[in-house]
């Protein structure tokens, strides 16, 4: 039974943040479709958000953040490219000038500024944010934190950029601090799937670090007194939903039975 089912109140609409690209970069693609771009974000998302009792949808560069997030009872910012140094006060010299458009893994400086006005409307307003692996990051950018540019550069023995995140039971274990979000969703520790070679270093206004691996990366964060949940790992790809998707969800559903129906005037005020 879904989370919105057990509560008998409406489905709550969960945004879903993803890529843009072209559809040239698909083995196959037709090449009438010459430069023109696809809106994506990875499926899991979609299915697992709606395993939970959740309606997902599509966010794309287009979608008016602000506008947007009067609708929203729930963000989830995906995983993907690491985040332009620019936006954290990173090394600008080692980024290469690459279209992101036809290369889906590199630097999208659209999609940066997209997340991060996102994630700062959505906190305003109260509403549940759950950040993916890079979407971690965004939200610790998003509140003026920095990032570690590249594990292996750093003093950790925690390399899993090779790792391909399928299987919940092959990677490492995070251990989580006591009386937090990430806690009481996983208790002390838990196994996770890992794919990423930067991670949070500097805390954002607000931010602090819940969950970490034995050698020291911080594996999960929050804002405490907020909805607000950041994990390093792919919740989306683990064998059975994972309770930081099931999170988002809950956390959605509460608040939609919390408020009053948001009014069209709200919705967009004049
Ligand atoms: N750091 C790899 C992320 C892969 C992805 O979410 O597309």
């Amino acid at each position: 039974m879904s989370a919105g089912e057990k509560t008998g109140v409406m489905r709550p609409l969960i945004g879903i943040t993803g890529r843009r690209f072209q559809l040239s970069v698909l083995n196959g693609a037709d090449p009438r479709y010459g430069d023109r771009c696809i809106d994506t974000s990875m499926s899991d998302f979609a299915t697992r958000i709606a395993e939970a009792g959740g309606l997902p949808v599509h966010l794309s560069y287009d979608t008016d953040t602000e506008a947007v997030s009067a609708w929203l009872s729930g963000v989830v910012i995906t995983g993907g490219q690491d985040v332009h140094p620019a936006f954290w006060g990173g090394d600008t010299s080692v980024v290469r000038d690459v279209d992101p458009r036809t290369n889906p893994m590199v630097h999208d400086t659209e999609r940066d500024a997209y997340e991060i006005a996102l994630v700062r409307a959505a906190i305003e307003r109260g509403i549940p944010v759950l950040g993916v692996c890079r979407g971690m990051q965004v939200l610790n950018v998003a509140l003026g934190g920095t990032l570690v540019p590249h594990l292996a550069d750093g003093p950790v023995s925690h390399l899993s950029a090779e790792i391909a995140p399928t299987d919940g039971t092959v990677d490492h274990v995070v251990s989580f601090a006591q009386g937090t979000i990430a806690a009481g969703l996983f208790g002390t520790e838990t196994i996770t799937n890992s794919w990423h070679h930067q991670a949070v270093d500097r805390c954002g206004a607000g931010v602090v670090v819940t969950g970490r691996t034995d050698d020291g990366v911080v594996e999960s964060i929050e804002v405490p007194g907020r909805p607000v949940l950041g994990v390093q790992w792919h919740p989306e790809w683990m064998k059975s939903n994972d309770p930081a998707l099931t999170w988002v969800v809950e956390q959605a559903v509460w608040r939609l039975a919390q408020h009053e129906p948001v009014t069209q005037e709200q919705r967009s005020p004049q």
